[in-house]
């Protein structure tokens, strides 16, 4: 689904992400996995276009470089995203955030599709309440509520358990399931709680300083790369 080949990226003078080769398989989902500070949110922004790349290429199928689309367009061509610390609008209301990402649509589909209110029903309950009324729980609902707007194929999550109430991690980790088991949707996340990954990921892909050191089927994230690269 997206081919990420040579990918350097610097932030000023300090060089970040180094010759980054990554496959993002369709209908998988990839969780990308490793200390604080190696890199992965970065590389995530790489992916969104929020962060600058320096050389190499993030090709989707078909041959065409993310990084010469421009962040507004990458919406466009079927990528969602939740971004670290949910960044909902806390003086808008569910239904104002959730129509953000409408103008990404054809005009005449630039409809919340229901479907979204069936996964999470609360959002619906809570339409007309301002972003910065709802819990930590149901903010992380909502900005993966408005990632779905836009109706992705690939859907790229950043965290999303952090912060967050066991009872709603296990909650959101079903959605994710879901989406990517029932609903056919290819996921990449960011992840450090070892259980929630293994729950939901098929594949891992761990980074250490900027560079990839290990990738694989879930049940090949042993012990070994676990106490060399994850825990602190
Ligand atoms: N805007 C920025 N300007 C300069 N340096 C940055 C910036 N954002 C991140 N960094 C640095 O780049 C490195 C990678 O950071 P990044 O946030 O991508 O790591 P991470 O693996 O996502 O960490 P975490 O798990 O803590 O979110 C870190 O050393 C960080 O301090």
């Amino acid at each position: 689904m997206i081919s990420i080949q040579g990918l350097n990226q610097f932030y000023g003078e300090s060089h970040t992400l180094w010759d980054l080769d990554l496959e993002i398989q369709e209908g998988q989902c990839t969780v990308l996995m490793g200390r604080n500070g190696v890199g992965k949110t970065t590389l995530l922004q790489c992916i969104m276009g929020h962060q600058k790349v320096r050389s190499g290429q993030i090709l989707l199928q078909g041959g065409q470089d993310l990084v010469k689309v421009s962040v507004e367009q990458r919406p466009r061509l079927g990528i969602g995203y939740v971004p670290q610390g949910r960044q909902i609008f806390p003086l808008m209301t569910v239904e104002e955030n959730l129509q953000i990402g409408l103008p990404v649509l054809p005009r005449g589909q630039r409809k919340i599709p229901e479907y979204i209110f069936d996964l999470f029903p609360v959002l619906a309950q809570m339409m007309n309440r301002r972003g910065g009324d709802l819990s930590g729980g149901q903010q992380q609902q909502l900005a993966i509520g408005r990632a779905l707007v836009v109706n992705p194929k690939l859907l790229i999550l950043d965290e999303p358990t952090e912060g967050i109430q066991p009872n709603v991690v296990q909650e959101i980790g079903d959605i994710i399931r879901r989406l990517n088991r029932e609903m056919g949707l290819t996921v990449l996340l960011v992840e450090q709680k070892l259980p929630f990954a293994r729950k939901v990921g098929d594949r891992f892909c761990l980074l250490d300083r900027g560079r990839k050191v290990a990738e694989g089927e879930m049940a090949q994230l042993d012990e070994q790369l676990i106490k060399q690269y994850l825990t602190v």
